[in-house]
């Protein structure tokens, strides 16, 4: 399709890229490429190529990305709703794969909706370490949540809040920080026209002053020695090397990283010569007193639409240097004291493994409900009755009548705006633990002892996530861990498509009642 663009987009990318301009705007005559990504929370990419339904192409920067073929259409397969995989455009894979997320690690990804970095990170994480994934917008949250839920991540808290206040909570807290900053949009006109609509010429130099400020807060959270990726989906050299030319002069503590992706390909260098066409000025930046910063900036990396398979992407990797001799996480090694001291674990008022005292906020409150405090009791006799699951007692937090695993410790999220405080385990309700979708969601077949498989292939997945009654005979209600018959099923199942769990269900005399919540059900015919 050849898109029609802004006649001054035109000119200053022809200004900008020379001779190359003509195959850049060829690639406007060619559909974006899909793309999904395996969730490797639930099933391994290998073990997904060879059950996908659909044809697979692996992505070059990204060994859990494919590209599919043109008209697939992956939100209408069961797998989808297991939370198999996410759809993303090809290129927003990479900035994850630059920040070098490892298991264990504390991760901020600070302008996250709808979550298609967030769950590649938490898939990087593999449940070890955590996540606090955060987007300024209030509505754009509810698809995050609602993302990180349905990809079964465990440790991920979700915010709501600017990047200054969620600064004051995490001074030197995080070891990897991504911003994936709100910008003009240029690299998405291809594949979305309301990037295209909403372009004007000054749109750039808007853009940069907030990711300027995002940038400085994101400083201030990471500790000596970690990495912030910063990435755009624009071309524009204000918010890309003139971003990081002006950002690494204000942060003299920060180098540029290049040799990890040196050998990439598909990746091209950044452009500093650029800034001396466009942004300079603006940025405060002088061309020969700041010639070391604007250098620095060209070892960023951009990803083009005529050059590899991808819409247009920017990225830099920044490393905060580290404090020679020192404790390279002094700051919050004293928060962290801090928080100890207010928040010793209590003793296990059951005396058991597995759920301990429920830190609650109506707990420190002496009016505090008695049906709150019982929450941890309930939410046992749920575990022992239903589950193989040890959720580490200290982390498990209730929010009025709502249970939370958190990775956190509560008090750092004390005045913060929370979505999800963790991962979302139930609620206690007319004095019975009711459990999540989210807690479903994230199990593996393994941790439940009453697990009912349904196909992708015979309609029956496809029943369950429309919300329909099914019958299911006695003799498929399974052990979860092996493929023993329960003999006496009773309550709680978890349904499983394929073997991934994809929520909840009660069964009783051959009927299984669904729980799959309203809202996420199966609308299309
Ligand atoms: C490029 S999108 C993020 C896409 C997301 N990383 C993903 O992979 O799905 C940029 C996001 O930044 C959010 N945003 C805008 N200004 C922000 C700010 N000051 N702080 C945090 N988030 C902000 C927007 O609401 C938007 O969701």
């Amino acid at each position: 399709m050849a898109h029609s663009l802004p006649v001054s987009f035109e000119a200053k990318m022809k200004s900008l890229l020379g001779d190359d301009y003509e195959s850049f705007r060829q690639s406007y005559h060619h559909s974006p490429q899909a793309g999904i990504r395996v969730n490797t929370l639930k099933i391994s990419a290998a073990s997904f190529k060879e059950q996908s339904p659909f044809a697979l192409r692996p992505i070059p920067w990204c060994e859990t990305g494919f590209y599919l073929e043109e008209g697939t259409r992956p939100g209408l397969h069961p797998y989808y709703h297991a939370g198999l995989y996410y759809i993303q455009e090809p290129s927003a894979m990479a900035p994850v794969e630059l920040l070098g997320v490892e298991p264990g690690d504390r991760v901020l990804d600070l302008c996250a909706a709808p979550g298609g970095k967030s769950t590649q990170i938490a898939a990087k994480l593999a449940g070890s370490g955590h996540l606090v994934t955060n987007d300024i917008h209030p509505d754009r949250t509810k698809a995050l949540a609602k993302n990180i839920e349905l990809y079964g991540v465990r440790n991920a808290v979700v915010l709501n809040e600017s990047p200054e206040r969620i600064a004051g909570a995490f001074p030197g807290y995080f070891n990897k920080i991504l911003i994936d900053a709100p910008c003009s949009g240029e690299g998405m006109f291809r594949k979305d026209e309301d990037m295209l609509k909403h372009w004007k010429e000054d749109s750039p130099l808007q853009y940069a002053g907030m990711q300027r400020d995002i940038l400085a807060s994101a400083a201030l959270m990471l500790e000596p020695g970690g990495t912030i990726v910063y990435s755009t989906c624009t071309f524009s050299p204000e918010e890309n090397e003139g971003m990081i030319a002006v950002f690494l002069k204000e942060h003299e503590d920060f180098t540029m990283v290049s040799e990890k992706d040196a050998a990439s390909p598909w990746f091209s260098r950044g452009e500093s010569a650029w800034l001396l066409q466009h942004g300079l000025p603006e940025a405060g930046l002088d061309p020969v007193q700041d010639d070391a910063y604007i250098a620095a900036a060209a070892e960023s990396r951009r990803i083009w639409p005529h050059r590899v398979e991808g819409e247009g992407h920017f990225m830099a990797v920044l490393r905060k240097k580290e404090i020679p001799g020192g404790s390279q996480r002094d700051d919050s090694n004293a928060i962290e004291r801090h928080l100890k001291e207010q928040v010793k674990p209590k003793k296990d008022r059951r005396g058991k493994k597995g759920v301990s005292r429920v830190q609650s906020r109506d707990e420190r409150n002496p009016r505090g409900k008695q049906s709150d405090i019982d929450g941890a009791a309930l939410l046992q006799d749920f575990i022992e009755q239903y589950l193989h699951l040890d959720l580490g007692g200290d982390h498990v937090i209730m929010h009025g009548q709502h249970l939370y695993r958190s990775p956190v410790p509560e008090e750092r999220l004390k005045g913060l705006k929370i979505v999800r405080a963790g991962w979302y385990l139930g609620q206690v309700k007319n004095g019975r633990f009711v459990p999540s979708h989210p807690l479903a969601a994230a199990l593996h077949p393994q941790e439940a002892s009453q697990v009912v498989n349904l196909s992708s292939s015979n309609g029956e997945a496809v029943r369950y996530l429309k919300g329909e009654t099914l019958e299911i005979g006695h003799d498929r209600v399974k052990r979860g861990a092996g493929s023993e018959v329960v003999q006496q099923p009773k309550g709680y199942v978890l349904v499983c498509i394929d073997g991934y769990a994809a929520g909840w269900g009660k069964w009783q005399s051959g009927m299984l009642k669904n729980e799959y919540p309203a809202a996420w059900r199966w609308t299309s015919v």
